[in-house]
């Protein structure tokens, strides 16, 4: 069971990709909760300010340090012992090990960001941790917010039928994913690799294996540094470097 609490001006934004499919399956069977708050509901001014003119000058708004405060506190968020991540460009850059490291918590805050950026306080004073999605600005924290939640929530046991179980990852292992083929077993004369149609499960599993690192090789090289690879790797690695056509 793991607990988001999402802080976002937008909170309608989370409407659609959490309320349908398996996030949706996973809320219903109680494994993943996600509460959303508004943080203009903790604004006390009349125009229920969330944002205000940066001190210096300069163009843009940032997002204010007091509603976002008073939201945390009202969620009851200990800062020590629960992650409250800020998105933001400027955060560590989340990976598939990150969502491996945050689905082991049963609570985790974010916070979404709009308009320019944030009051400086907000990252050293109420978030703990900063994650970005990648290298590029968006409008605001929320589809950040969306995909570490997919990605965090789909590796919570139970979540993802125990067919497609997360551990199953290529990426857990580091490496691409190997081709993948169903039915029909040949369309507009594209066919399927007979390996896969042989039933011999040793050879398919080493087949897929190859085609992983082979992938890996020619697409993300940078991944296969990072790998431990076994005896039977570098020799299928070896092959690929041949340019083996097998
Ligand atoms: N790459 C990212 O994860 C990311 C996060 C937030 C953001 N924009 C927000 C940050 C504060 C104001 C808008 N842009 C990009």
């Amino acid at each position: 069971m793991i607990r988001f609490d999402i802080l976002s001006t937008f909170p309608e934004m989370f409407d659609s990709p959490f309320g349908s499919s398996l996030l949706k399956k996973a809320q219903e069977k109680g494994l993943v909760q996600i509460r959303l708050h508004n943080i203009r509901d903790y604004t006390e001014d009349r125009h229920r300010m969330t944002d205000d003119a940066p001190y210096g000058g300069g163009g843009g708004m940032l997002m204010k340090v007091e509603p976002v405060d008073k939201a945390l506190r009202e969620i009851g968020a200990d800062r020590e012992a629960v992650p409250i991540i800020l998105l933001t460009p400027q955060g560590q850059v989340f990976n598939q090990g990150v969502a491996e490291e945050l689905s082991a918590h049963s609570r985790i805050v974010l916070l979404c960001g709009h308009y320019e950026g944030v009051d400086e306080r907000i990252r050293t004073k109420l978030a703990n941790r900063e994650i970005s999605i990648g290298d590029y600005v968006l409008t605001g924290g929320e589809l950040p917010a969306m995909v570490l939640v997919d990605a965090v929530s789909r590796l919570v046991p139970g979540v993802l039928g125990n067919a497609e179980s997360a551990s199953a990852d290529s990426l857990s292992f580091g490496l691409l994913e190997y081709p993948q083929y169903t039915r029909p077993s040949e369309y507009r004369g594209w066919g399927v690799p007979e390996v896969l149609l042989s039933g011999h499960h040793k050879l398919i599993t080493s087949w897929r294996r190859k085609e992983a690192l082979k992938r890996t090789w020619l697409r993300r090289p940078d991944l296969i540094e990072k790998l431990d690879l076994t005896e039977e790797d570098r020799k299928l690695l070896r092959e690929v470097m041949q340019g083996d056509p097998e």
